[in-house]
């Protein structure tokens, strides 16, 4: 079975607007709701693509509520923990030409909702798949993380963790099958001048098995850790969002490698499932997917 952890997921409030004026009252132009959360989002694109995964994390409040509903009526299992500080948060994000993102902190997990956590993990048998995605909230322990990733050591469990900075950092000792920062994620760590290839190369010898590193628009390229450098192609369209693309990203790479076990085509199921995201109002779906998928296949063919 392929879990994939949440610590604090979200309704993302998506906001049209003509132009955004600080300091005054501004109307929308249109709005819309979804399901939000990197490992919420990693889940409906795996739904998308025919494979079932089981969301694993913190709700509560209304929001909480209706998150839970809404995965169910999309036929996602949920088994969520239920803390009783904060409440799941709603992320607004502004669209007025350029996007403007603002993130709540939501639902506040103490020590006893993370062993319950931890407990579930023990769970987990040989062969499954464990994705863990997001920024840990200021609130939470920040070793979490590797807390997760503790729990699952003496197993032959598929770990992938799509995070950024120290919390990035600290999992690669428990060598994770996949992790996937972005450019402005690698400089954080290596500095301005580093180039995803090199990037890439320090964070495998660092610890991580297989290291993506996606560009948005200029594509991605792969360090596997048979040695090769894999380079993604970069499907054509219109971008009109950036929210979850690299989650896209992550879910079709986990889709495509778990079908075949081949790097190529993962990494450009990938590229397919993020960009599918990029040129859609929300999530993509399944037949933009295999859209992008055919137009980067045929490409490379050539
Ligand atoms: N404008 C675009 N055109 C084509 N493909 C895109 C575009 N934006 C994203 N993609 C595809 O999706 C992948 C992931 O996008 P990106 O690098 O923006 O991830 P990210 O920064 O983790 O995203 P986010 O945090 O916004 O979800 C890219 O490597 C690329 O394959
Ligand atoms: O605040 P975090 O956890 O870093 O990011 C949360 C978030 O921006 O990530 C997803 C897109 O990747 C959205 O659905 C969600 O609102």
């Amino acid at each position: 079975m392929i879990y994939t952890v949440t610590i604090s997921p979200a309704i993302d409030y998506v906001v049209h607007l003509d132009r955004l004026q600080k300091g005054a009252t501004n109307r929308s132009t249109g709005e819309e709701y979804f399901l939000g959360g990197k490992g919420i989002n990693v889940s409906q694109i795996l739904k998308e693509l025919g494979m079932e995964s089981i969301v694993l994390g913190f709700v509560n409040g209304f929001t909480g509520k209706a998150l839970e509903n809404g995965l169910h009526q999309g036929e996602i299992k949920t088994d969520f923990i239920y803390p009783k500080q904060g409440i799941t948060r709603i992320n607004v994000k502004i669209k007025a030409g350029e996007e403007t993102e603002i993130n709540g902190q939501g639902t506040i997990a103490d020590e006893s909702d993370l062993k319950m956590l931890y407990d579930k993990l023990r769970k987990l048998k040989d062969g499954d798949v464990l994705i863990i995605s997001g920024n840990i909230p200021a609130a939470v322990p920040q070793d979490t993380y590797s807390r997760l990733l503790e729990a699952v050591k003496e197993k032959d469990v598929l770990c992938i963790v799509d995070t950024n900075g120290a919390a990035l950092m600290d999992v690669l000792k428990y060598h994770p099958f996949l992790i996937k920062p972005n450019m402005d994620e690698l400089r954080d760590v290596f500095g301005e001048k580093i180039s995803a290839e090199e990037g890439a190369e320090k964070l495998q010898k660092a610890g991580a098995r297989n290291v993506i590193v996606s560009m948005g628009g200029d594509g991605a390229v792969l360090k596997a850790e048979n040695g090769t450098l894999y380079t993604a192609g970069v499907c054509r369209g219109k971008m009109i969002n950036s929210v979850g693309a690299g989650d896209s990203m992550v879910a079709g790479f986990v889709a495509g490698y778990l079908e075949k076990k081949d790097y190529q085509y993962a990494l450009d199921l990938g590229s397919a499932a993020g960009a599918a995201t990029a040129f859609s109002p929300g999530l993509a779906a399944r037949r933009q997917i295999y859209d992008c998928m055919d137009e980067l296949r045929s490409r490379s063919l050539r």
